[in-house]
């Protein structure tokens, strides 16, 4: 059997004496990519930060291309993963030209710090950049860019190292309808690529979840609600459990949209 992208075994993260995430078992294969739904406060951002080698469990296993978290170097890991996340986006110093932004996921850094870069990874970055539609704002200054601008300049970014995992943390936050669409119209094409890797993206709302994505997970409080193929798992039910308030899930082809039902 193919060896699993991520795998998480029983995993607790406790903080102030609370399990933010409990008991989380997931496994995640070659191919996947997963949608991960909760309401505030549900967890999710923590469980990105587990699949980025960024936080260990306090208990619990979580295995990434399966070396162990706490028993192998996370140096070595790091690379293979793109991570594309609000926390992320802090750390970008303002003055940041957004061509350097994308290309310094490269060298694993944020906010430049030589002179010269390479010639091919200048290129890859503006490739990378036209593929989010902001190919043009690559001289232009991060600080100056808008929300939904900075959202897909670090979605570029997150693939710049050509990652076996692409981690995208609320990537259509902060989107206006129409730059919300063309981002899940991107990201629907990059799901449906095989040369994409295994992809992990958080979001709040089902209409965000791009076709040609093939497993969800709900969380919530920390537990999982359900997790599995997107069909079967993003339902009225699921939802409804998940939000703790009544939602009925419409499906139009590979879309999704809830609207809660009004109790008479
Ligand atoms: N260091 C900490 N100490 C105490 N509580 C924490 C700590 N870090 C996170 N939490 C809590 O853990 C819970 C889960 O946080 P997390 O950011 O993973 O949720 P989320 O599902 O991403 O939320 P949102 O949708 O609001 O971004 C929240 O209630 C948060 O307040």
């Amino acid at each position: 059997m193919a060896l699993a992208a991520a795998s998480l075994n029983d995993v607790v993260v406790r903080r102030s004496g609370r399990a933010i995430l409990d008991s989380v078992d997931l496994t995640i294969s070659e191919g996947d990519r997963w949608a991960v739904l909760g309401p505030n406060g549900a967890g999710k951002s923590t469980l990105m930060r587990l699949l980025a080698a960024r936080l260990h469990p306090t208990s619990g296993t979580v295995d990434l291309f399966g070396e162990r978290l706490g028993r192998t170097d996370i140096f070595e890991l790091r690379p293979l993963i793109g991570l594309a996340s609000q926390e992320l986006a802090e750390t970008v110093p303002v003055e940041e030209k957004v061509l350097d932004v994308v290309v310094t996921a490269g060298y694993g850094i944020v906010g430049r710090w030589r002179e010269q870069y390479d010639e091919m990874d200048l290129d890859r970055a503006r490739v990378l950049l036209d593929a989010f539609g902001v190919a043009d704002k690559a001289d232009r200054m991060f600080g100056t860019l808008s929300t939904g601008e900075r959202k897909r300049v670090l979605s570029a970014r997150a693939l710049m190292t050509d990652p076996e995992l692409l981690l995208l943390d609320e990537p259509a936050a902060g989107l206006d309808l129409g730059g919300r669409e063309e981002l899940v119209r991107t990201l629907s094409q990059l799901a449906k690529d095989p040369a994409t890797p295994v992809t992990v993206l958080v979001t709040h709302h089902v209409e965000e979840i791009p076709p040609g994505y093939t497993h969800a997970l709900l969380l919530r409080h920390g537990s999982v609600v359900a997790a599995g193929p997107i069909g079967e798992t993003i339902t009225s039910q699921n939802l409804t459990r998940t939000f703790g308030l009544p939602l009925v899930v419409d499906r139009h082809g590979e879309r999704f949209s809830a609207r809660s039902v009004t109790l008479s």
